[in-house]
C-alpha cells in the first residue's frame, strides 16, 4: 500500500535524524514544514518534502490535505485502558467534597475497580477496551501503554494483562504493557508484607514467565506503597526483565522521583507534588518526567511545575493517564490544551511532549514520534485549521479527521458527512 498526501498546509514535528528526546529550551522547537508532500509505503515514511521538489509519484491513494495539517500519532505513554466498568459515583463524592485519598480508604477508588474487573471475564473485559482503543484511535493515538493494576490477584492481573496484549494484536494500535500490582493493598490482607511477597515471588514470575510486561510500576504515594516497597518491587521486576515506570508524587511529594532514578526508571509520572530536590533529582539523568494533566483536572488538585522543569532544563512528556477513578478520558488533543492553559506550556513544548518525548517513554523514539523517514507511517491529517497552535486552542472538538496508523486509511472524514 502506498498512500501520498499533498499540499498539506504544515507537516509537523518533520525531523531528518530523531533525537532520542527533546529537553528544556528545545522543547520550544517544534519544526513544521509548509506546503509539503508525505510519501509512505509499506507501512513505513517513504519521503516527505516540498510540493515544490516532489517527483511523480504513483501511490494507490492520493490525499489532497490543503488547508490541514498533518501530525505524526500521538504516542500515549500512561494509561489504564483495561477496565471493567466507570466510577461516576465516585465522581459525585468528589464533587460534594471528598478527597481522593478519602474515597480510597473508604473501599472506592482503586479497590473498587479491581472489585468489578475481578468479576469480568477476559472476553467481557476485552471487547470493553477495545471500544476505548478505537475512541482513542480517532482521537489521533497510535501507539499506547496499558497497565495491569486492577485485578490484584495473580489470575486477575494476568488477565488484565492479557487484555492489553490482544489490543495491541487485535487493533492497529502499538501496544506496550506495564505490570502495576502494586497499586493498592487488597483489603483481605492484614499484613501488607504478604501481598508484597505474591507480587514478587508469585506474580512478577508468573507475568515474566508469559511475556505479559514489558515495564514495572507502584503507586508510590502515601496510603499507597513507600519509596522503600517501591525500590523493593522494582528491583526484583528488573531481574525479570520488566524496566521501572513510576506513579510518583501525585498527592504528596512520595520520594517516588528519587526511587525512580535510583532504580533508573524509564519514566516518572505524575509529578503533581514536586519541590526543588525533586527537579533536582531528575536533572542529568535518563529518566522521563510525565505529566498528567487530565488526572489534576479531574481531581482538581494542583498541575505539575512544568515551567520550573523546562527552566531546569528537563525533557517533559504528556499521556493522559486515561482511568475509571482519576482522568476518565482518553483525549491527547484535551491534554494539549490543559498542558497550554493549566501549565502555561507553549503549543511547541506541548506537541514535543505529546509525541517524540512519550516515544522515548516508551522506548519507541526509533520508531514513533516524529515525521522522519524509515519510521513507522502513524499519522493523522486535521480538519482544516488556520495553524497547528489551533489544535491546543479549540480545546473539546475533535480535530483529528484521517488517521492512517502502519501506512493503512483506518479512519477518513470522520466528520464529512455530518
Ligand atoms: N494514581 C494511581 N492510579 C491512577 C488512578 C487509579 C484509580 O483511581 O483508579 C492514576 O494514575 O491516577
Ligand atoms: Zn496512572
Amino acid at each position: 500500500m502506498e498512500i501520498l498526501i499533498q499540499n498539506i498546509k504544515g507537516l509537523v514535528q518533520v525531523r531528518d535524524a530523531s533525537p532520542q528526546w527533546v529537553a528544556g529550551k528545545d522543547m520550544a522547537e517544534l519544526p513544521v514544514m509548509e506546503n509539503a508532500f508525505l510519501h509512505m509505503k509499506d507501512g513505513k515514511i517513504e519521503n516527505f518534502g516540498y510540493m515544490t521538489d516532489m517527483s511523480v509519484i504513483s501511490a494507490d491513494e492520493v490525499i489532497n490535505a490543503s488547508g490541514r495539517f498533518v501530525f505524526p500519532s500521538f504516542v500515549d505513554s500512561h494509561t489504564h485502558l483495561v477496565f471493567a466498568a466507570s466510577r461516576e459515583e465516585e465522581f459525585v463524592y468528589k464533587i460534594k467534597g471528598m478527597s481522593y485519598a478519602e474515597i480510597a480508604a473508604r473501599g472506592g477508588g482503586i479497590l473498587n475497580s479491581a472489585k468489578k474487573l475481578q468479576q469480568a471475564t477476559e472476553d467481557e473485559l476485552f471487547e470493553r477496551a477495545m471500544v476505548r482503543a478505537q475512541e482513542i484511535i480517532g482521537l489521533g493515538t497510535g501507539a499506547v501503554e496499558i497497565k495491569s493494576g486492577y485485578g490484584l490477584t495473580t489470575r486477575d492481573e494476568i488477565k488484565m494483562l492479557r487484555v492489553a496484549k490482544r489490543i495491541g494484536e487485535s487493533s492497529p494500535l502499538k501496544v506496550k504493557t506495564t505490570f502495576l500490582g502494586a497499586h493498592a493493598i487488597p483489603k483481605e490482607y492484614a499484613d501488607r508484607n504478604d501481598y508484597i511477597k505474591l507480587i514478587k515471588e508469585e506474580m512478577i514470575p508468573a507475568i515474566a514467565e508469559e511475556g505479559l510486561a514489558d515495564y514495572i510500576d507502584a503507586f508510590c504515594e502515601k496510603g499507597f506503597f513507600t519509596p522503600e516497597e517501591t525500590e523493593d518491587i522494582m528491583e526484583h521486576g528488573k531481574k525479570f526483565g520488566m524496566k521501572p515506570k513510576i506513579h510518583a508524587n501525585q498527592l504528596h511529594i512520595s520520594g517516588g522521583v528519587q526511587v525512580g532514578v535510583k532504580t533508573k526508571a524509564i519514566s516518572v509520572d505524575h509529578l503533581e507534588a514536586m519541590g526543588e530536590e525533586e527537579v533536582k533529582a531528575l536533572q542529568n539523568t535518563d529518566v522521563m518526567p510525565t505529566l498528567l494533566p487530565g488526572a489534576a483536572f479531574f481531581l482538581g488538585t494542583a498541575y505539575p511545575p512544568a515551567r520550573e522543569m523546562l527552566n531546569a532544563g528537563l525533557p517533559l512528556a504528556l499521556a493522559t493517564d486515561y482511568n475509571p477513578g482519576s482522568a476518565p478520558c482518553g483525549s491527547m488533543p484535551l491534554m494539549l490544551s490543559l498542558a497550554c492553559i493549566r501549565m502555561k506550556m507553549t503549543p511547541e513544548e506541548a506537541i514535543n511532549a505529546a509525541t517524540i518525548n512519550t516515544a522515548y517513554a516508551l522506548e519507541l523514539q526509533g520508531e514513533y514520534g516524529s515525521i522522519t523517514k524509515g519510521k513507522v507511517a502513524n499519522v493523522f491529517i486535521t480538519t482544516e485549521m488556520p495553524s497547528y497552535a489551533y489544535m491546543p486552542y479549540a480545546f473539546g472538538s475533535n480535530h483529528v479527521h484521517t488517521t492512517i496508523l502502519n501506512g493503512e486509511i483506518i479512519n477518513k472524514g470522520l466528520f464529512d458527512a455530518v
